[in-house]
């Protein structure tokens, strides 16, 4: 998509929490000389190591210029309204997380110079205690989702190529979410359902199952508007199945420590796309029901 001219000021950052992707993110900034600062539940600086780095950040200050959001699907839209009254008129604020993007009641409660965005990821990163490790390298796809972010294309790309780079940009990330959206509900239910690192799904007694989940997904992918092909799907899962055979999925590991797993943006969302479409989804329906019984009961 075009850009601006290649003289938009560098934007300073701050990133919402201390979670995984968030300390991945702030750590890459801090090391390429970027200024960034971290948004906390309870304000404070902290110390972190990633890598062989140790690495001190700041408490985030008012008025923001730049944030990226990178929290769980569920906590959108408390971590936004937290944001609003310490945004700078013109802020620009970039969320990222797996499941569909829910965005229109955080377009409405912006001003008319705030930029918002969506990046997707597919770099890994885990938090142990006060350590990180980037556990996948990966990539990302970023698409401005309002007229104000149009206008803070560079910038806002620049310093996500820094965060989770590589980027590619775009003028519409549904195509893309839809992608992952595959692939995180072909995967997460059956990991964290069974207990299980995403490599144990190469077994033959997991494939009907991955098959069917897809090819509802598929039915419904298309009937909204945004078709993914049955066969390339289906090859693309067990790609990262084998390329993460070791990992443990986030759901895996939400329901292993007790956690609210992302299943309603996940799996929730396509059951819903279905019925509003009159689609069954049969499976895809059992495995919602299973995954927040079980995470009920955690
Ligand atoms: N980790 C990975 O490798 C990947 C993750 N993703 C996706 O990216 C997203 C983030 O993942 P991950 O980093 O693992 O998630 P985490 O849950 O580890 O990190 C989110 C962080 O944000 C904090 N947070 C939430 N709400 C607020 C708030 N209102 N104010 C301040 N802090 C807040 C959380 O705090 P608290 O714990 O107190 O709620 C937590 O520290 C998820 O959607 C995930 O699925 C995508 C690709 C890979
Ligand atoms: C791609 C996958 C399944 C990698 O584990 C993931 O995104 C997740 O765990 O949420």
């Amino acid at each position: 998509m075009a850009q601006n001219s290649p003289t938009q000021p560098a934007l300073s950052w701050t990133v919402v929490g201390q979670g995984a992707i968030g300390l991945l993110a702030a750590s890459r900034f801090k090391l390429a000389g970027w200024p960034v600062q971290l948004w906390l539940r309870q304000p404070a600086a902290l110390d972190i190591r990633f890598e062989q780095h140790p690495l001190h950040f700041n408490c985030a200050t008012a008025p923001l210029a730049a944030v990226l959001i990178p929290v769980k699907s569920y906590a959108v839209p408390a971590a936004v309204q937290a944001l609003l009254p310490a945004l700078a008129p013109d802020a620009q604020l970039v969320l990222s997380h797996n499941g569909m993007a829910a965005t229109e009641h955080i377009l409405s409660s912006l001003s008319p110079a705030q930029g918002l965005w969506f990046l997707t990821t597919t770099h890994g990163a885990l938090k142990q205690g006060a350590t990180v490790r980037h556990t996948g390298q990966g990539q990302s796809v970023l698409s401005p989702l309002n007229a104000a972010a149009k206008n803070q294309l560079l910038a806002v790309q620049q310093a996500m190529d820094i965060a989770l780079g590589p980027v590619t940009l775009t003028g519409n990330i549904l195509p893309f979410l839809w992608h992952k959206l595959a692939i995180n509900a072909a995967i997460n239910p059956l990991t964290a359902l069974n207990n299980c690192n995403n490599g144990e799904l190469a077994k033959a007694q997991y494939q009907p199952l991955i098959s069917q989940i897809l090819a509802e997904v598929c039915q419904v992918a298309e009937a909204a508007g945004y078709p993914l092909q049955y066969a390339q799907m289906l090859e693309k899962v067990q790609q990262v199945i084998q390329n993460t055979a070791a990992n443990f999925s986030s759901m895996q590991q939400d329901i292993a420590h007790s956690r609210r797993t992302e299943i309603d943006a996940i799996t929730g969302y396509i059951v819903t796309q279905a019925a509003r479409y009159n689609i069954a989804v049969p499976l895809n329906t059992q495995l919602l029901q299973q995954v927040l019984q079980l995470q009920h009961r955690g």
